[in-house]
């Protein structure tokens, strides 16, 4: 009995002991680590809270616990600590310099992305997914040629088909009725359904569902409202991608609707390549899959996973974005009377007969409309998350020294309220984007030489700027012109409030109680 006793003793001394060393290690690790981070690390010396230099929970807080703050925090930090570079957590820096955007985002270095993000969509090998620059140029290149203003050029008849299906939907069904109409919902199946068929040649027809009330377009939108969580823990899908979809539907139904949705894009990819859907061989336009299945790609570039993650990011990336867009545009029209008239005026004019719908190119003439869809992007940002390059060889900005293996990164909401630039940001004001009337030069940035546009940044620039970039604007074109010429719409208890970024995620986000843009057609 007293062996017995002794030997628990021991073991109980023993257990405690080991915890006790684990313990002070894990201690001993921290204060390694915390002063190699705020003394030793090669950015040590760069401005920024201290707390935020020691951990990643400073970005936590603001992004998971304050939901989506982070973006906004870091332009306060700018203004902070002075600088146009501020250390944002233990690893990277953010820049806010409109001049320096074109570096950080550049059509000729050969930056990389962050290996963190690459599990974001869950889509790894897609090209937006890459990390490496070279692999990311070998993927990107087999895909410019079908999104190509030319390409799109081709395909506007469809998108003017859908138009015209959501212009006579709006004035048969809501004309007159005064029944409310969801232009958030209508604005999400108006895009899917482009976006699917470009890429699938499969017409989803979700402009037919009963009050816009489609499945996937609010999959999409529900997606949005996880972004950080699935950015800041990636191996969190890491493990969700392990178990039964039904468990995932349980567990958190947001993520098991996207997994929904990456099945059905999967089933999308596999009846092409198993010619159950053949409908491309016919249809007007290429299909992005078949093209890539087509194209130069070596072998191992063309698998089912290759090819189901790029259609899911294609799908994915020309939805909300396109949406969010025009919900920005439809709101500030409307809420300006003169906005609303000199854009009929311009309209009427171009488009006399109703019957005789414009070109796309002709729409993009219209200085007024351009101007329009030009503040709305302003507005409405793209990818208002900071999108961080590293590179290989040190990156000087000013007096600092970026070491290779830096994430450096900056907001494009920094560039589109800068001040000196837009002055008066946040109003929706067209006309800053209008020519000279007398001397007709277009609109120029504050040194008087660079043309404003180049401090409009929502697709991003460089070597990952946005692929859908003139399908984006073919659509909003499309559009807009349909919608202001063809019906009579009029805000629904719709506030400035729906259309203002008050989170990121990822994309901007507006006031959580926000109930979309709702409208009555006259
Ligand atoms: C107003 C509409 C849109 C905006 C503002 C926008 C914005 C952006 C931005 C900022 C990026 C860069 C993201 C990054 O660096 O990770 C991007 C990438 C991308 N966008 Fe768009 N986008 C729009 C519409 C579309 C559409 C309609 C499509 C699809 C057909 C599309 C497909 C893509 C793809 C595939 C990428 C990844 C490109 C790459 O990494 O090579 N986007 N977009």
């Amino acid at each position: 009995m007293q062996e017995l006793n002794g030997a628990l003793l021991s073991s109980n001394f023993s257990l405690f002991t080991s915890l006790l060393v684990s313990f002070l290690v894990l201690i001993a690790w921290l204060i390694i680590l915390a002063v190699y981070r705020l003394y030793l690390s090669p950015i040590a010396h760069f401005p920024g809270p201290k707390l935020a230099g020691l951990t990643q929970w400073y970005e936590i807080y603001y992004d998971i616990y304050l939901n989506g703050q982070f973006t906004l925090h870091v332009k306060i930090l700018h203004e902070q600590y002075a600088g146009p570079i501020v250390r944002i957590n233990p690893w990277e820096l953010s820049i806010n310099d409109p001049e320096f955007y074109e570096t950080i985002y550049s059509s000729t270095s050969r930056f990389d992305k962050v290996p963190e993000h690459e599990w974001w969509g869950n889509a790894t090998t897609a090209a937006q997914s890459t990390v490496s620059h070279d692999l990311h140029r070998l993927r990107r290149a087999a895909q410019n040629p079908f999104f190509s203003k030319r390409q799109i050029s081709l395909y506007a008849p469809e998108i003017q088909a859908r138009a015209d299906k959501l212009c006579n939907r709006l004035n048969s069904e809501y004309g007159g009725s005064g029944n409310v109409l969801q232009m958030t919902s209508a604005f999400g199946c108006f895009s899917a359904d482009i976006v699917t068929e470009y890429a699938f040649a499969k017409d989803y027809k979700y402009l037919d569902s009963p009050n816009f009330q489609a499945r996937f377009v609010k999959t999409m939108q529900e997606l949005g409202k996880n972004m950080h969580v699935l950015m800041l823990f990636p191996w969190l899908l890491t493990i969700l991608v392990t178990l039964p979809q039904w468990l995932v539907m349980k567990l958190n139904h947001r993520i098991g609707e996207i997994f929904a949705f990456q099945a059905d894009i999967k089933q999308q990819v596999e009846d092409i390549l198993e010619g159950r859907n053949e409908k491309h061989k016919d249809a007007s336009h290429p299909t992005i899959l078949k093209e890539l299945i087509d194209s130069n790609l070596p072998p191992q570039e063309k698998s089912m996973q290759r090819l189901q993650h790029e259609g899911q990011v294609i799908v994915g990336a020309g939805l909300e974005t396109v949406k969010w867009t025009m919900c920005v545009a439809l709101f500030h029209v409307l809420d300006k009377l003169e906005i609303e008239q000199r854009l009929d005026a311009e309209l009427l004019q171009a488009w006399p007969d109703l019957d005789n719908p414009p070109k796309l190119a002709e729409l993009e003439r219209l200085p007024y409309l351009t101007a329009v869809i030009q503040e709305s992007l302003r507005l409405s940002y793209g990818a208002v998350f900071r999108l961080p390059r590293t590179s290989h060889t040190p990156i000087q900005y000013s007096s600092y020294t970026i070491p290779p293996g830096t994430p450096f990164s900056t907001s494009v909401y920094y560039l589109h309220h800068n001040e000196t630039i837009f002055p008066s940001s946040h109003t929706f004001d067209p006309t800053r984007w209008l020519a000279d009337p007398v001397a007709g030069r277009p609109p120029l940035g504050p040194d008087g030489e660079k043309l404003l546009t180049r401090y409009l940044n929502p697709f991003s620039r460089g070597t990952r700027q946005c692929l859908g970039m003139h399908l984006a604007y073919a659509e909003m074109y499309i559009c807009l012109a349909n919608l202001f010429r063809r019906c009579e719409v009029e805000l629904y208890e719709t506030m400035e409030r729906d259309v203002k970024m008050h989170s990121e995620q990822f994309l901007a986000l507006p006031h959580p109680d926000s109930k979309g843009i709702r409208v009555l057609i006259r």
